[in-house]
């Protein structure tokens, strides 16, 4: 389906956005927590590049993930959850200083959410990172003015790829699958768009693992949120 066709299908109806890599650049504080934590536990920093493909599934496996060094971390042998705990009160600590300090909203966002929310359309996130951040950086970015709606990471017992994140905050702004769109940056906001029969725009400036959005199944792919005006 084209993007006008997808979109005038649906306006004025409900657009659920993730946060990370869609919405904010917050890998650079991210990394800062991470390589801070790294660096609290005698480890060498992992480095913005390798942080940025860490993003996506929540704060517990990002630490995973910089504790294996590699993006498709080996689940944890019992020797290593006392340090896996450790590391992740380190990083809540340190993300917790570092939140909103260099986190930079995307060109064309704030264009599109003006458009949205001009047509009517209610405006929702959903993203996995833990509930105790989104607000603080929702408010440093300004970006708390345009949003009826918060889902964390930690709201619901599960997380996008999990649909049931999506369909709640989709139920709770009055939408139906017919009249929802997602927008989303990585594999984890595409499968659960599918899984709950929601259309999906992905875009391409993201973080998404390190991989291309293209071959994903979203609906449509864009290279800046402008294309939706
Ligand atoms: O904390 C994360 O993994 C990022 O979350 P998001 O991309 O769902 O906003
Ligand atoms: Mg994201």
């Amino acid at each position: 389906m084209s993007l006008s066709g997808l979109f005038n299908a649906r306006w004025p109806g409900v657009a659920l956005f993730d946060l990370d890599g869609t919405l904010v650049d917050s890998a650079p504080d991210l990394a800062a927590a991470v390589d801070q934590m790294l660096e609290h536990l005698g480890r060498t920093p992992a480095g913005l590049d390798r942080v940025r493909d860490w993003v996506g599934n929540g704060a517990a496996i990002l630490v995973r993930r910089a504790l294996a060094g590699k993006t498709n971390w080996e689940p944890a042998e019992p020797k290593d959850d006392a340090l896996f705990k450790d590391a992740l009160a380190i990083f809540y600590h340190c993300y917790g200083q570092h939140n909103g300090r260099h986190a930079q909203v995307f060109e064309g966002v704030v264009p599109c959410l003006a458009h949205l929310k001009a047509l009517g359309c209610r405006l929702g996130i959903v993203t996995n990172k833990p509930d105790q951040f989104v607000a603080p950086l929702l408010e440093q970015t300004g970006l708390d003015q345009w949003f009826e709606l918060s889902i964390g990471g930690d709201t619901l017992a599960v997380k996008k790829p999990d649909p049931a994140p999506l369909l709640h905050a989709m139920e709770q702004l009055g939408g139906s699958p017919g009249t929802t769109v997602v927008i989303g940056d990585s594999a984890a906001d595409v499968n659960a768009a599918l899984a709950a029969n929601i259309p999906c725009v992905a875009v391409r400036y993201g973080y998404n693992f390190g991989g291309s959005v293209d071959s994903l199944g979203a609906d449509a792919v864009v290279d800046s949120l402008a294309e939706l005006l």
